[in-house]
């Protein structure tokens, strides 16, 4: 079996390229660490994902350079974590101490009456490690599932301002202004612009359903609180790509998150870029340049809030389609740290070649 020898290079090639400086200060480029996550999302019985873990595992053994995460779905956070104890890794796999516990998300509040929700401190108490917060399934995308803009917006459909117009005009106290502000809108010539309100309405309303800035930020301060390290997500959508506003956005994300995390703690926030167009089935991962002028932009954004040491070390993943066959290329970017995998992860032979990127013997 070969050694992790380009994992190493990867530190060696970083420090040349872009942190000299920072190694003369910190003098420790070992610790920035690849870190490769699969987030499982809602997929895998427990039992499942301990047999695909195992299968990981296999494919992966003697890999110690790079830190390995795993985010079952909660239920199947207790009988991995039972699975993945260090000494029984390292005999059985001749894995480190390297492979964490990932939980998909968390609720702010420790303890009460939020049926459903499951606190930072539940986590920690069965050996959760890290905790991803802010992920685009959770700030929008489940908003077309939970939020009410589709029936709001169908409100304003012709059909039921006709049926609420037949209503109205049955009562006598109805009022008049009213009536015949509805009756102006549901006319036939106004069709187009009812149409465009309420489908600029249902956007709306589907982007609001989903977790603010600041849910998040509470989010994030209750997990530094219990000891659990945070991968942070953030990421612009297709609207804000293409309006040229991605750089605003992440500001505008990054910022409120990290007002609650202290140079102290910054050390246990990882932070995961996820263009949200670049996410999932059918979508293609961004390209290189992309990837890398984000990265950029994130690491001057920590560097400002926290000086040098802090944003030379502080881990950024990418995440977006990654796959065994671009893994090594998006490694190779300056900056970027690692990968948060959703699909690939969920394949055992796709997602150690994803932790083994850049190894010259693949999978065996
Ligand atoms: O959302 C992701 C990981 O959190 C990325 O998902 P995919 O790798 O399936 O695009």
């Amino acid at each position: 079996m070969k050694t992790a020898s380009v994992h190493r290079n990867y530190y060696r090639q970083r420090t040349a390229n872009q942190w000299q400086k920072i190694e003369a200060e910190i003098g420790d480029p070992g610790a920035i660490r690849p870190f490769l996550a699969g987030n499982w999302k809602m997929n895998v019985i427990p039992r499942s994902g301990v047999a695909l873990a195992a299968r990981i595992f296999d494919l992966c053994k003697g890999v110690k350079d790079v830190d390995i995460g795993l985010a079952p779905p909660f239920t199947g956070l207790s009988t991995l974590g039972d699975y993945i104890k260090p000494d029984f890794l390292r005999t059985e796999y001749g894995l480190g101490r390297n492979v964490f516990l990932l939980a998909q998300d968390t609720f702010f509040e420790s303890k009460g009456a939020f049926t459903g929700e499951i606190s930072a401190e539940m986590l920690a108490s069965i050996g959760v490690d890290r905790v991803i917060i802010g992920h685009s399934d959770r700030r929008t995308n489940l908003g077309k599932y939970f939020g009410f803009g589709p029936s709001i917006a169908k409100r304003l459909s012709r059909s039921f301002l006709l049926q609420e117009l037949e209503v109205l005009r049955t009562k006598e106290d109805a009022d008049r202004q009213i009536l015949a502000a509805l009756e102006h809108l549901a006319s036939e010539a106004n069709q187009d612009v009812l149409t465009g309100i309420q489908r600029f309405l249902e956007e709306e309303l589907i982007e609001r359903a989903g977790e603010s800035d600041e849910v998040i930020q509470k989010k994030v301060q209750a997990s530094l609180a219990h000891g659990l390290q945070v991968i942070l997500c953030v990421g612009e959508n297709t609207e804000a790509r293409e309006t040229h506003e991605t750089f605003n956005l992440l500001d505008r994300q990054l910022r409120p998150a990290f007002e609650v995390v202290s140079p102290r703690t910054a050390s246990e926030v990882v932070i995961a870029y996820e263009p949200v167009w670049a996410v999932g089935e059918g979508a293609k991962p961004a390209r290189l340049e992309q990837i890398s002028e984000v990265h950029d932009f994130i690491r001057n954004l920590i560097m400002d809030l926290y000086g040098e040491q802090i944003a030379s070390t502080i881990r950024i993943l990418y995440g977006g389609n990654v796959k065994p066959d671009n893994i090594a290329e998006i490694m190779s970017i300056a900056g970027v740290d690692g990968a948060l995998v959703g699909g690939a992860s969920l394949k055992a032979w796709d997602f150690a070649q994803i932790i083994r990127f850049g190894l010259d013997c693949p999978c065996y």
